[in-house]
């Protein structure tokens, strides 16, 4: 953990949940000791009529793109260049999409203090030819050898910068961190707790990205509420199924958290990933020309994650009990029509007797071993 008194943060991203984040860190930094006042925001650099973007941010303390409408802290400084940004931070916040995440960390491979903590808000994966499936939390502490914890919830950015209350997990394995990540991040409208399954938060949040395009499906087939229920309760299933598997150690309670359920719903009603999919169904349309109309440089993580978790499900032999992923890639590769996505459901295996005592017996029995 870090020993300074006051420490310094740089948010590493500057989208839409960067500049919602950075308003509420740079409030909480102004006020509280523990902090140095400056938050530091890395800004990938564009021009906006003419105008860098961190100029604008810098003067017009809004990020015009990303976050419109909505003023920042004038103690949030908009910064272009990567390392200058992170050199001297205590606490890094990781924002970006995750597909810009690997090239940003080789980046600043040796060039960040080494007892800085990282707090992860990405949601999503990586892939890569030896390692398979990787969380980003354990990338970016193992290409920069720092302790990172991870931050989901069911926050859709622009709700949060506007201040509608809502709740927030952080996994954190380190206590003490875990209160300074708290003091950083809450405020009056945003509720954190603090747990220590940080796995089973991150998984959470990337998985949920990938039901949410379920439900985005089944709006652009024109099915109504039942269906996206039960898209939800079977994706969260398969959630829960994931985690069994893969991440022993991992505590169904945390589903129960807002990185949980709760994500899963508001992503499954109100977020991106469902509008675009929904979309998609309604249209003959590219992934990229819907992002591109639609989003103006916002970036669309389900189909990412749906394409890098069947790849590892496909290398594992395991696909026939994640029918809802396994559509999801499916049907954005248009290797199925969007209704098949039914059909698959139909025959969910969470659907035959006993399935729940199976899967919540196995859990017991393996924890009762360790
Ligand atoms: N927007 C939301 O409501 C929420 C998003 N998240 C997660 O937060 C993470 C970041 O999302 P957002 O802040 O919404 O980002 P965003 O979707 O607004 O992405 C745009 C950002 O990517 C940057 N960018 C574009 N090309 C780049 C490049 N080559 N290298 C580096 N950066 C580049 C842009 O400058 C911009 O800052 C994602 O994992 C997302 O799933 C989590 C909770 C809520
Ligand atoms: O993660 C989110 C809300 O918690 C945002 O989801 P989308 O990326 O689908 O908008």
């Amino acid at each position: 953990m870090t020993t300074n008194k006051s420490s310094k943060v740089t948010i590493v991203g500057s989208g839409n949940w960067g500049s919602a984040i950075a308003k509420i860190v740079g409030r909480n930094t102004k006020k509280l000791s523990e902090f140095d006042p400056t938050v530091t925001m890395y800004v990938y650099e564009e021009m906006i009529d003419g105008r860098k973007l961190t100029e604008i941010i810098n003067e017009q303390h809004e990020n015009v793109k990303y976050l419109p409408g909505i003023k920042l802290p004038d103690n949030v400084v908009a910064e272009p260049d990567l390392i200058k940004a992170c050199e001297a931070a205590d606490i890094l916040v990781f924002v970006l999409p995750h597909q810009f995440i690997p090239k940003i960390c080789c980046m600043l491979k040796g060039k960040i203090k080494s007892n800085a903590i990282g707090l992860s808000l990405i949601k999503g994966f990586v892939t890569s030819e030896e390692k398979g499936i990787q969380l980003v939390s354990h990338l970016i502490h193992n290409l920069l050898g720092i302790e990172v914890a991870v931050l989901m919830g069911a926050n859709i950015a622009n709700e949060v910068a506007k201040e509608e209350f809502c709740e927030t997990t952080i996994g954190c394995k380190d206590s003490t961190n875990g209160l300074l990540l708290k003091k950083l991040v809450q405020s009056e409208n945003f509720r954190v707790v603090v747990v220590d399954d940080c796995d089973t938060v991150e998984v959470c949040g990337g998985l949920k990205n990938i039901v949410a395009c379920a439900a985005g499906f089944a709006d652009g087939l024109g099915l109504g509420d039942n269906t996206k229920a039960a898209i939800i309760r079977l994706g969260m299933m398969e959630m829960i199924n994931f985690v069994n598997m893969f991440y022993k150690n991992g505590n169904v309670k945390t589903f129960f958290e807002s990185c949980g359920l709760a994500d899963l719903i508001t992503t499954c009603y109100g977020g991106r990933n469902r509008r675009c999919s929904e979309i998609f169904v309604k249209s003959n349309k590219s992934l990229d020309e819907i992002e591109r109309e639609i989003l103006n440089g916002q970036k669309l993580q389900g189909p990412l994650a749906a394409e890098e978790v069947v790849f590892m499900l496909e290398q594992k032999g395991v696909t026939q009990s994640f029918p809802l992923f396994c559509a999801v890639q499916k049907i954005f590769k248009r290797i199925i029509p969007p209704p098949m996505l039914i059909e698959m459901l139909r025959e969910h295996p969470v659907h035959q007797q006993g399935y729940l005592e199976l899967l919540f017996e196995r859990k017991e029995k393996e924890a009762e071993q360790r």
